[in-house]
């Protein structure tokens, strides 16, 4: 039986359905000569970890009581009687983490799985990739941090997949990557990568106040933790940089032009997050509403279009035919159109499902389960 030892860092929507995933997929796993063996987990204060790497792992149990105290709103730290495991608390994860990576890393191979919403992870996938792990992530932030950071986490392309960064469980990496080792000149992407922004302005346009309307994307596992990273564009952005960097393009994210929905007396330094979603968001309803009444009066409906072409990305509000394919799109679905040599006059279309605890989890999973032949 192959194994593949793996530390998730990160156990809120996304992390939480993975261990779900991974526990329920135990059967189907183990009929495929795979075990995944998570030896440890970490939230932002502290991580639990099995006690020897080398033998144990946390067992299925410890992982439900895991998932219980975090959906409890509790930390890990929480958990000081989970058996042969440890708890480390913050000062101390990034060290124990590098120390298990220098152990496991060359020797059975392991598997750093980021599912945090946070940089702070650059500071053990960095050493990690040096440390011969391998790495997955949903989080898009290492990934569209420095460009030397970048650089260093695609320095090992078979041991990096990060099919949720974009698209959720969407197949956008992957297809692109087949189409850019093919040779296949891609000239130009166009697409809706927010399946809250796509949301919003779905249901926006049948009538409903925004502010109530973002309050349920975040509820419905849509949202960032901090719902103004989507409706600043910022987190769009960072998907058009992860595609445009696929390209070869040497971007940074202030080289993208970026459109926000909200003001900037209402950013994360001016008011926090609790506070911009009851007091905030209400401010913000009659403008969009009016913004979409104007746009439905010309028969046109907004999307929020994120647009790579020419070496540059630019993120924003369009006003587009309700009839297009863009215009045609609803609820959290995201669409994107990737013209090529090959694609040049009909684009190679990828629509589906592009927020959401579940297909994301999925797309992390099939990431690991992808990367079985670096293990032994
Ligand atoms: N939800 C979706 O539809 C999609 C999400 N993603 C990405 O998946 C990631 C997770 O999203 P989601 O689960 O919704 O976010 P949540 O806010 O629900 O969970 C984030 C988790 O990361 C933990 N965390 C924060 N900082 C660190 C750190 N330094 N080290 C380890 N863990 C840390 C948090 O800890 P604590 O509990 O202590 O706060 C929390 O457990 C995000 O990067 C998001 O962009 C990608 C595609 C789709
Ligand atoms: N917040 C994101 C989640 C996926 O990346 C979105 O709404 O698309």
């Amino acid at each position: 039986m192959k194994k593949i030892p793996l530390l998730l860092m990160g156990c809120g929507g996304v992390g939480r359905k993975l261990i779900h995933h991974i526990v329920s997929c135990r059967p189907l796993h183990s009929k495929q000569g795979v075990r995944l063996r998570v030896v440890g987990v970490c939230d932002s204060k502290s991580m639990v970890v099995a006690s020897d790497v080398f033998t144990e792992e946390l067992d299925d149990e410890c992982l439900a009581k895991i998932c219980k105290a975090k959906s409890n709103g509790s930390s890990l730290l929480s958990l000081s009687s989970l058996g042969a495991c440890q708890v480390v608390s913050s000062q101390e994860i990034a060290r124990k983490a590098i120390d298990i990576a220098a152990l496991l890393g060359k020797s059975t191979g392991f598997a750093l799985v980021d599912c945090s919403a946070s940089d702070e992870t650059i500071a053990v996938l960095s050493p990690g990739v040096d440390m011969g792990c391998c790495v997955v992530l949903a989080n898009k932030k290492p990934l569209t941090s420095s460009i030397e950071v970048y650089d260093k986490l695609v320095s090992q392309p078979r041991r990096i997949r990060h099919e949720s960064t974009v698209g959720a469980g969407l197949p956008v990496i992957a297809s692109l990557s087949r189409i850019i080792s093919s040779g296949d000149p891609v000239y130009r992407i166009i697409g809706c990568l927010s399946g809250t922004l796509g949301y919003v302005m779905s249901e926006v346009e049948k009538g409903k106040p925004f502010s109530q309307v973002v309050n349920g994307a975040k509820s419905l596992g849509y949202t960032e933790p901090d719902p103004r990273d989507d409706l600043s564009g910022m987190d769009v952005a960072r998907k058009g940089l992860i595609l445009a960097r696929l390209l070869g393009y040497r971007l940074d994210m202030v080289d993208i032009k970026v459109e926000s929905l909200y003001p900037p007396e209402m950013q994360p330094d001016v008011m926090s997050v609790e506070d911009f979603l009851v007091n905030g968001l209400p401010l913000l309803d009659k403008d969009i509403e009016d913004r979409i009444t104007k746009a439905s009066s010309n028969g046109n409906v907004l999307r929020y279009v994120c647009l790579i072409e020419n070496s540059r990305c630019e993120v924003g509000i369009q006003e587009l035919p309700k009839d297009s394919p863009l215009g045609r799109l609803r609820g959290s679905d995201n669409l994107l159109e990737i013209y090529s040599r090959c694609y040049k006059e009909k684009a190679l279309v990828i629509q589906g499902a592009g927020a959401g605890n579940d297909t994301t989890a999925a797309g992390v999973l099939a990431d690991i389960l992808d990367i079985q032949d670096l293990f032994s």
